[in-house]
């Protein structure tokens, strides 16, 4: 299509236009005339549908080109191409060519800039491998065997732990919860932690000084993040943070540096509450102008600090981002996009109660303990920036903006129990979608489990209702398959290795195919739990049940054709649907690449590969649309509901264990103490990042084990708390909560047919607060 080039007039017009259309405080992003920006958004503000109106103003007004662009960064790649997308339909409308812009996440700007240098970055994608290092990843396994080769003085320490008489089957235990659960989350936790705040094993070595821990966790952290690195750089392994770093690396040439800050106009940030102080350098760095580099960064940042809900298992971190509002505000360039049309009156009204209800609570249970009155708490410290959503004006251009609620808008139930609840949601679900074909809705949960538990007990709406039932966390599980099918295979090549053996029971105990037990007690002698001669004592029911899964399994290797194995073991773990579909593609695909030299060793070298480089991608890819299909029912964590919307969102099993739930230390690891080393670490390393980035002179003040702790706890509770906000934003017409009165002990281990195996719950703290300011939302009915 040929674009004629409007006049000077016709575009001035409608460059206004499309300011225009925006709201009061979405304008002030449209209005940017350069310099640093804060924009702090609420829930449904629309601030990635503003953010592409004022990078296409931005591009317009400032004529940017291929050689001059402006970057806008984002988190995750479905918005990278959803904001890709409005900004080229705004430079249609405005008859601009689609150049002067790109839209990038942060690690694949990170990426370009460091390949693009192979040299001064040195990575290089044809010989690097890109991982991602869970726990459980043979890399931190591999540094923490490291570690403890080369470190026995400190493992020792461990081993014995608060108190430890030297028993030898005590002996081995610990050292199975040591090398397989604690020092892998402590290497996995550190790692992510120290690398994302730029800093080396060096500098966590330095901050280990600064504290008083019996155990030295930062000492201990240092060590293995030492080991991690040498290993990565050995085997030619990256990870996320490399990517930044190798970047940051390259920018550090004046020359380069100018190269790629003249390209770039500017930086517009989007979701800014999740970033981290690496990833906040990099833009920065990018968006200075080479010529004047004292002078404020074109470097426009959105987000909302309430929907921060990552920063207790990544290192994302709100405050961040609360600082650099703050900075913003005393300069005068901060904005708050504080209207939205997404959701009716009362559930914008429920929202703000909630966010104040909490903080209030919060400050009183301050006081209590006795950190204030004399320091009154700043607002950083609470679990939520106190930002109010607001409706939209009558004049809005948001189509139904701020929607008539449907039933009562806000909806409390207190079922009997967790079946009553799932009859109680049907019976709404299919009313209101019968009615109403057009709309969506979802069930919102805190737990995988959860959500497996539902779609179990809803599975009969397709036929019944033609309603369409998708349960999204299948698809993440499926993502887990190569990695379970590895577990498995190298348990039956080498069924008396404790790890091999543990890392099998796991994922049966995952999978709920045996009963939850502390299973280092089993894999300490394998060969005694899987064929234990007649002169020892009985095994209990659970351990037998594991005992007879396990030989089953160790069965197949002899009796069936390798190349069947996969398949088999897929069968085995009950895996259904789209899980067995992708079970079925790796074993393919693994068939063909060990065609003519099939063997268990062939089958695990291939695997490892898969594995190893995540080259294998599971049935049914995301996209943000198969969540929101009209007349569906999704099943969703809260956490992957972030950032989309329903007509009908229904929040069940709105409990107090379960959120915001309890400080939690495994019982095999508190042979350490009340605490976990993981998390001590990361809080202890957050407050020195936090302290010296406030000032870099100051020496860091670093929490003993116990105070770190409470901190890491209270950082928890805030998340979830802010995560029910962020769940409670979805409903655009209807938001309907639950907590019944009786509910399983614990999700993690609880099996469909155990009914009558119920306890009594506590409501979520929230809810009955929630009733009393909104009395007309409890909602009375006949039992069943
Ligand atoms: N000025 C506007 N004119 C028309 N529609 C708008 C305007 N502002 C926002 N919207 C609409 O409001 C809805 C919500 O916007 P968006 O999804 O960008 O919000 P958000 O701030 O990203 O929400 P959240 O952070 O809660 O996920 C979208 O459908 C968007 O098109």
């Amino acid at each position: 299509m040929s674009l004629i080039p409007p006049s000077i007039h016709q575009q001035e017009e409608q460059l206004k236009l499309l300011r225009d259309s925006l709201r009061i405080g979405q304008r002030s992003l449209a209005d940017w005339k350069g310099g640093r920006m804060a924009v702090s958004a609420v829930p449904g503000a629309g601030k990635s549908h503003s953010l592409s109106v004022a990078a296409a103003l931005a591009i317009a007004g400032y004529q940017l080109h291929a050689r001059k662009q402006l970057v806008i960064v984002t988190y995750t790649r479905s918005a990278a191409s959803s904001i890709k997308t409005k900004i080229r339909e705004r430079l249609k409308e405005l008859k601009l060519p689609q150049s002067g812009f790109t839209v990038q996440t942060l690690h694949g700007l990170a990426l370009q800039i460091a390949t693009r240098h192979p040299d001064l970055s040195a990575l290089n994608l044809d010989t690097s491998t890109i991982i991602i290092p869970t726990p459980s990843h043979r890399i931190i396994r591999a540094c923490v065997e490291q570690w403890i080769a080369s470190t026995p003085g400190r493992y020792q320490v461990l081993l014995e732990g608060l108190q430890f008489d030297g028993e030898e089957t005590e002996r081995l235990r610990r050292q199975s919860v040591l090398r397989t659960e604690v020092l892998p989350s402590l290497t996995y936790t550190v790692v992510r932690e120290a690398k994302s705040s730029a800093r080396s094993p060096q500098d966590v070595w330095e901050l280990s000084s600064y504290t008083q821990d019996p155990y030295q966790t930062l000492a201990v952290a240092a060590g293995l993040y030492e080991q991690y690195e040498r290993l990565m750089r050995s085997r030619d392994y990256i990870d996320y943070d490399d990517m930044i770093l190798a970047a940051l690396r390259v920018l550090e040439d004046p020359g380069i540096r100018q190269h790629w800050q003249n390209l770039v106009f500017g930086v517009f940030e989007d979701e800014a509450q999740d970033s981290s102080p690496l990833q906040e350098k990099l833009i920065t760095l990018l968006a200075t102008d080479p010529k004047n580099p004292h002078a404020p960064p074109n470097l426009i940042r959105v987000g909302d600090p309430n929907q921060a809900i990552n920063s207790t298992f990544t290192p994302a971190d709100p405050v961040y981002f609360n600082w650099f509002c703050s900075t913003c505000h005393t300069e005068g360039k901060l904005a708050t996009m504080d209207q939205a049309g997404r959701s009716s009156e009362i559930i914008i009204k429920a929202a703000n109660f909630v966010l104040h209800w909490i903080c209030q609570t919060w400050q009183k249970g301050a006081k209590t303990r006795g950190n204030t009155p004399q320091v009154s708490m700043n607002n950083s410290q609470l679990p939520f920036r106190l930002q109010d959503i607001n409706l939209v004006t009558a004049d809005d251009p948001q189509p139904d903006a701020n929607p008539q609620p449907v039933g009562q808008g806000l909806e409390i139930y207190t079922p009997k129990d967790i079946f009553e609840t799932v009859k109680l949601i049907e019976q709404r679900v299919v009313e209101l979608l019968e009615a109403n074909p057009k709309h969506n809705a979802a069930i919102l949960v805190r737990e995988n489990r959860q959500g497996r538990f539902l779609a179990e007990q809803l599975a009969h709406l397709p036929k019944q209702h033609q309603i369409r039932v998708y349960e999204v966390s299948e698809v993440d599980r499926s993502s887990q398959i190569p990695l379970e099918m590895l577990k498995l295979l190298l348990f039956l090549d080498r069924p008396h290795s404790p790890d091999n053996l543990k890392a099998a029971l796991e994922i049966l105990e995952q999978r709920g195919l045996i009963p939850a037990q502390d299973l280092n007690a089993l894999v300490t002698y394998p060969e005694q739990f899987l064929y234990p001669s007649p002169l020892e004592p009985p095994q209990k029911p659970p351990v037998e049940q594991a005992r007879r899964y396990c030989c089953n399994l160790l069965r197949s290797k002899i009796e069936l054709p390798h190349y069947y194995l996969i398949t088999f073991l897929g069968m085995t773990l009950k895996y259904s649907g789209s899980e067995l579909a992708t079970v079925q593609k790796l074993a393919d695909r693994i068939n063909q690449e060990i065609v003519g030299n099939s063997s268990l060793k062939t089958i695990l070298a291939a695997l490892s590969e898969i594995v190893n480089s995540e080259r294998f991608e599971a049935i049914e890819e995301d996209n943000d649309d198969q969540y929101t299909r009209a007349k569906q029912l999704t099943i969703i964590t809260m956490h992957k509901a972030k950032g989309l919307d329903w007509d009908y969102v229904f929040i069940p099993f709105l409990h107090d264990d379960v959120l915001p739930g309890k400080p939690w230390v495994p019982t095999a690891a508190k042979f350490l103490g009340d605490f976990t080393l993981a998390e001590v670490a990361r809080a202890q390393i957050r407050a020195a990042v936090h302290s010296q980035y406030q000032n870099p002179d100051i020496l860091p003040r670093i929490p003993d084990p116990l105070k770190a702790w409470e901190e890491a706890n209270k950082l928890k509770e805030a998340e979830e708390f802010r995560l029910l906000y962020v769940a409670m934003t979805r409903a655009k017409r209807l938001l309907w909560m639950s907590a019944a009165k009786q509910g399983p002990f614990r999700w993690s281990v609880f099996r469909t047919g155990q009914t009558n195996n119920l306890q009594d719950k506590t409501p979520c703290r929230v809810l009955p607060a929630l009733m009393h300011r909104f009395p007309a939302s409890f909602m009375n009915y006949d039992n069943f």
